[in-house]
């Protein structure tokens, strides 16, 4: 599949796919799927090893840019692969897609389907197409509900792009909370891993992102990234961050409002600033710690 090209005048071809266990599609746009028996049956493959159909029908850019499904609180949630050219990003939106082959399907890069994860349906909409150049200026990198930054396992400079792309995705969306997954693909390429299953999950951490390595050759542990996927955002979702970030100033040394220096502060007070530094310290250090432990966890925040 070819990407990175401007697609802004392109229609894009939409795949949908039997959701994930056999969930019925809950999107509430027409649908105009001839059934073939598998549309709305229980009790599916799972993700990865369905059968796909071409819809007949174009979904816009306005599919992915339009507003509904911006907020946690709406049905369809939008994710963008982000990654080095050859990690496997179209491979991994394929088999979400539920496309065996993918020369079968040219200029597909945009896969919509409804999952039931913990007996809840989702509907997702996961494009591979990207600009990397564009990142800071396309509606459609900010319009995203969640990221999946790829690297290839076996490809230390994708490894690197994967940070960039990091710290790029946190200038864009400073004020969202929004999930960040970083995904070191090819796992089954033992003998030429070059990147550490420690040192991706380092770099999650110091990232504040989750961790997981995938297979899209084996297709391994790609249903649970995406229902991972789902699983991030539901948890935003009920667990939104406070939005002003909490009362300002009053963090340790901050000192409230200081007009004319600072006043003379007391030795009990100094002793009490150097302990609570102190603290401070250790909770950052247990939460990096617990971070550690859990980035691989997709099933907590
Ligand atoms: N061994 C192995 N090969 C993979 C895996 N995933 C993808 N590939 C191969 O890597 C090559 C690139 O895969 P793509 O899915 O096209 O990668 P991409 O990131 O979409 O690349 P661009 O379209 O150039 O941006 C293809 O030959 C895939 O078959 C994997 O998990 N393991």
């Amino acid at each position: 599949m070819t990407l990175n090209k401007p697609r802004e005048k392109e229609p894009l071809q939409r795949r949908s796919s039997p959701a994930l266990l056999g969930a019925r599609s809950s999107a509430p746009h027409p649908d105009p799927t001839p059934q073939r028996g598998h549309a709305s049956q229980r009790g599916h493959a799972p993700l990865g090893l369905s059968s796909s159909y071409q819809l007949g029908d174009t979904v816009h850019w306005d599919r992915w840019l339009c507003d509904e499904g911006n907020s946690y609180k709406d049905f369809l949630y939008r994710v963008l692969l982000l990654g080095d050219h050859g990690v496997g990003k179209s491979s991994l939106a394929g088999i979400f897609g539920g496309v065996s082959n993918r020369e079968e399907s040219p200029g597909v890069d945009h896969y919509e389907r409804t999952l039931t994860v913990d007996g809840e349906e989702t509907t997702l909409v996961v494009m591979d197409t990207w600009e990397p150049d564009k990142l800071e200026e396309e509606d459609v990198m900010k319009k995203a509900s969640a990221y999946l930054i790829v690297y290839s396992i076996t490809d230390r400079s994708s490894f690197e792009s994967a940070s960039e792309l990091r710290i790029r995705l946190r200038r864009l969306r400073q004020a969202d909370d929004i999930p960040i997954i970083l995904v070191g693909n090819k796992s089954d390429l033992v003998r030429s891993r070059d990147i550490s299953i420690e040192e991706g999950r380092a770099c999650a951490v110091m990232f504040d992102c989750k961790f997981i390595e995938t297979s899209a050759c084996l297709h391994h542990q790609v249903g649970e990234l995406f229902q991972g996927v789902v699983r991030q955002i539901r948890l935003r979702r009920r667990h939104p961050p406070p939005r002003d970030g909490g009362p300002a100033g009053q963090g340790p040394g901050d000192g409230g409002q200081a007009r004319s220096g600072p006043p003379p502060i007391s030795l009990a007070k100094k002793a009490r600033r150097f302990l609570g530094g102190l603290a401070a310290r250790n909770n950052q250090h247990l939460a990096l710690k617990a971070r550690s432990k859990s980035c691989h966890d997709l099933s907590v925040l």
